[in-house]
């Protein structure tokens, strides 16, 4: 079945919206199929699926990234809550390198955002309780894992809110700056 995928303004960065069959029990949806992600230029060959719960609503966890060899590919949707998703191109031979995209993804719509290799990844949550689901092509690997901070003045993400203050990691807190960051992509 043909899967509803579109580029965001990085193309290689996609926006799914996978069908969802309702009827009066409610819904199914397929949230993941190799083939039908091949099909659509997603064959990251996914290894791990991870789950974060944030109880507070406004939390960012973010911007991370492993270096290589651990660097991750991310298929990432919301099983409750809302939250801001961000992908931040560090690929030093983009064009788009330090450009970045968004996109709103819910539990209530199932839309997923795919996030390749040499992006920065995070996203603030828009909901208290609110759970992140997501498939990664690489294992964790403590030592190669890094963070860029979330509200650096040179990457200016939009959150989409004034004045956020997030509720962050210690991690997250002592991130690295853009123009200080040892791009390893
Ligand atoms: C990511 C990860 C973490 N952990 C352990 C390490 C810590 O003891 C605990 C929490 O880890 P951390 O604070 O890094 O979790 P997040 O802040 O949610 O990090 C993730 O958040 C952003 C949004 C991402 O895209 C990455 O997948 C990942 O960096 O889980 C593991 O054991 N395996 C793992 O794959």
């Amino acid at each position: 079945m043909a899967l509803d995928v579109s580029p965001l303004e990085i193309p290689d960065v996609k926006f799914i919206r996978p069908a969802r069959f309702g009827d009066d029990r409610g819904w199914f949806s397929v949230t993941y199929n190799v083939q039908d992600f091949a099909e659509a230029g997603i064959d990251a060959v996914f290894m791990q699926d991870n789950q974060s719960r944030s109880e507070g609503v406004h939390t960012l966890r973010g911007l991370h990234f492993q270096r290589p060899p651990f660097a991750q590919a991310k298929l990432v949707r919301v099983v409750a809550g809302r939250v801001i998703d961000v992908a931040v191109d560090a690929r030093k031979g983009s064009p788009t390198c330090g450009k970045w995209v968004k996109a709103e993804l819910t539990a209530k719509g199932g839309e997923q955002m795919y996030v390749p290799r040499g992006f920065l990844h995070g996203f603030l949550t828009l909901e208290p309780g609110t759970e992140v689901a997501y498939k990664v092509d690489a294992p964790y690997d403590q030592g190669s894992d890094g963070s860029v901070r979330w509200d650096d003045p040179d990457l200016g993400i939009d959150w989409g809110m004034a004045d956020l203050a997030p509720v962050l990691s210690d991690k997250d807190k002592t991130a690295t700056l853009w123009r200080d960051f040892d791009n390893p992509f």
